[in-house]
């Protein structure tokens, strides 16, 4: 079954609380946090206050996407502040493995983003060692950009990889992701769905997200 990861960059950030709850309620099965320090990516969003401050607020698991320079120095902070998944970018990350079991030491399941320019084959290595894969169909950085389809054939590779070498990971996309493309991604393999304006964007969360999920 297709997971639906709301991305909360999308929402009213002046009731957050609120527009977690409307999205759980409507179906979300995780809420996906875009982080963002103005470096890796041109734009500034959430930092660990606010992962705290909205942990209370939902039972779903919180998505906690890196976009960030030298995230081993911010890993535990997002992770005592109640970070479910943290994913850190293959980009920013020279010691991809390091920074990998660092996320598991602190029992949080751990993920690896790859922006649409870099090959799967760059994180062949430690595809046996994350929970969850992460591939871009935008450039980070900002909401509500096209869904860029020359990612398609990497989800299918990932799926073949994790296949032909029996790994648990999940496969997510983010990034312009909506009814028209979701199928798209489910079909090359994608298992878990971010989708950001798709959802927010719409006045009733339940119908965007059963829109979405009717049309895979
Ligand atoms: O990480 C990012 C952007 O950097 C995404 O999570 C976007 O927030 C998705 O937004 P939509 O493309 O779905 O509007």
């Amino acid at each position: 079954m297709t997971k639906i990861a709301p991305s909360i960059l999308a929402s009213d950030f002046s009731k957050l609380g609120e527009e977690i709850k409307d999205v759980e309620a409507a179906g979300a099965d995780y809420i996906h946090v875009d982080v963002m320090d103005g470096h890796f990516v041109p734009n500034i969003t959430i930092g660990p206050l606010i992962v705290e401050s909205i942990r209370p607020k939902t039972e779903l698991p919180l998505d906690v996407h890196l976009m960030i320079e030298h995230p081993d120095q911010y890993i535990e902070q997002f992770a005592k502040a109640g970070s479910d998944i943290i994913t850190v970018h293959q980009e920013a990350c020279p010691h991809l493995h390091r920074t990998i079991q660092l996320i598991k030491s602190f029992g949080v399941k751990a993920g690896v983003v790859l922006n649409p320019a870099t090959p799967i084959e760059s994180i062949a290595p430690i595809l046996g060692d994350v929970d969850l894969v992460l591939l871009m169909t935008v450039n980070p950085g900002f909401g509500g950009q096209s869904f860029i389809d020359s990612v398609l054939p990497k989800i299918e590779k990932a799926a073949q990889l994790r296949r032909e070498n029996k790994y648990n990971f999940e496969i997510e996309v983010d990034g312009g992701v909506n009814k028209e493309t979701a199928r798209l991604c489910t079909q090359a393999g994608a298992d878990v769905l971010v989708a950001g304006s798709a959802i927010f964007n719409e006045t009733n969360r339940k119908t965007a997200i059963d829109q979405i999920k009717d049309s895979i």
